[in-house]
């Protein structure tokens, strides 16, 4: 039973992880140009793009947090704006083709069942959600989307602090940053590598973050060895100029049994 169970979990998983579960993801998240207009994208060879929503048990359809909402301030409008500007552009002829960058949508839980099911109860199975989008008040936690550039291997994150996630007085708590930075480094691994887990993360806290304040994540790949990858991240303020928080992070590349717990 249990066999059957895992043999239908990693075929799902085998679907949408890693890569391929990016490239779909991020494939749906842009608006698609017209077939006319259509550009020859480096991805163009996975023929069927299927949205979550196409997707057979155990995945399910839910908001995508990483777009704008009420709670977003100018900040984090205007970097938004930003980025997504470059994930299509217009060409010379006046239709459109992919840009730079590609906006990575971002669920509360995009795949159920997966975390070690053989362990935990149904009841926190159903209830379990992704840690950064689990509290549903917009503005009031983390609030950020995420882009990559796949030619420059680099991964950008613009990330709102919200009034739950004080540390020291009036500033952002020191773990609320590394959370940011893990989720950051460990999206873009996944998106460099596949499916890996944190192994090692160093941080070097440097200046406080304000509490509601938007910085900006930006991590790039240092080097791929083996089963192992490794990244850095800067957080900085909206311009750069002051740098709060740096750190770097290795990534193991892991099979489905650790993902089910085997
Ligand atoms: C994660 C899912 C990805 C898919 C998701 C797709 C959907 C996306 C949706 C939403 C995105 C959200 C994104 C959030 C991201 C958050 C990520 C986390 O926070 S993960 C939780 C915290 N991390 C753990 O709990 C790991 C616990 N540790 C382990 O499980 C193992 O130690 C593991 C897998 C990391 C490695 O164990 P071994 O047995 O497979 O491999 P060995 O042989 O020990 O290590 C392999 C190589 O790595 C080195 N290594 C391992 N740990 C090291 C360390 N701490 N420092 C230095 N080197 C280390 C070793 O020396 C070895 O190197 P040599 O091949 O010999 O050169």
């Amino acid at each position: 039973m249990i066999r059957i169970r895992a043999q239908q979990i990693a075929r799902g998983l085998s679907q949408i992880i890693g890569r391929e579960f990016l490239k779909e993801n991020i494939k749906t998240s842009i608006k698609q140009p017209t077939q006319s207009q259509s550009p020859q994208h480096p991805w163009s060879s996975v023929s069927s793009v299927r949205t979550i929503a196409m997707l057979p048990w155990p995945f399910s359809q839910s908001r995508d947090f990483s777009l704008p909402n009420s709670s977003w301030g100018s900040d984090m409008r205007r970097l938004y704006e930003h980025y997504n500007s470059q994930c299509e552009v217009e060409t010379e002829e006046g239709g459109k083709k992919w840009g730079a960058w590609r906006r990575l949508p971002s669920y509360n839980r995009s795949i159920k069942f997966a975390t070690g099911g053989v362990y935990l109860s149904k009841i926190i199975q159903s209830k379990a959600r992704l840690f950064t989008r689990s509290v549903k008040e917009p503005g009031a936690a983390f609030e950020y989307v995420m882009f990559v550039n796949k030619e420059e291997e680099k991964c950008v994150c613009v990330f709102q602090a919200g009034h739950l996630l004080e540390g020291p007085p009036g500033h952002v708590h020191g773990g609320a940053i590394a959370t940011m930075i893990d989720s950051v480094t460990g999206t873009h691994a996944t998106y460099l590598s596949g499916p890996v887990m944190t192994a090692n993360l160093n941080i070097n806290y440097r200046s406080p973050i304000p509490l509601g304040s938007t910085v900006l994540l930006t991590c790039s790949l240092d080097k791929k060895e083996g089963r192992k990858t490794f990244v850095s991240c800067q957080v900085t303020n909206t311009d750069g100029s002051k740098l709060h928080t740096e750190a770097t992070g290795l990534f193991v590349s892991i099979t489905m049994g650790n993902l089910l717990g085997g």
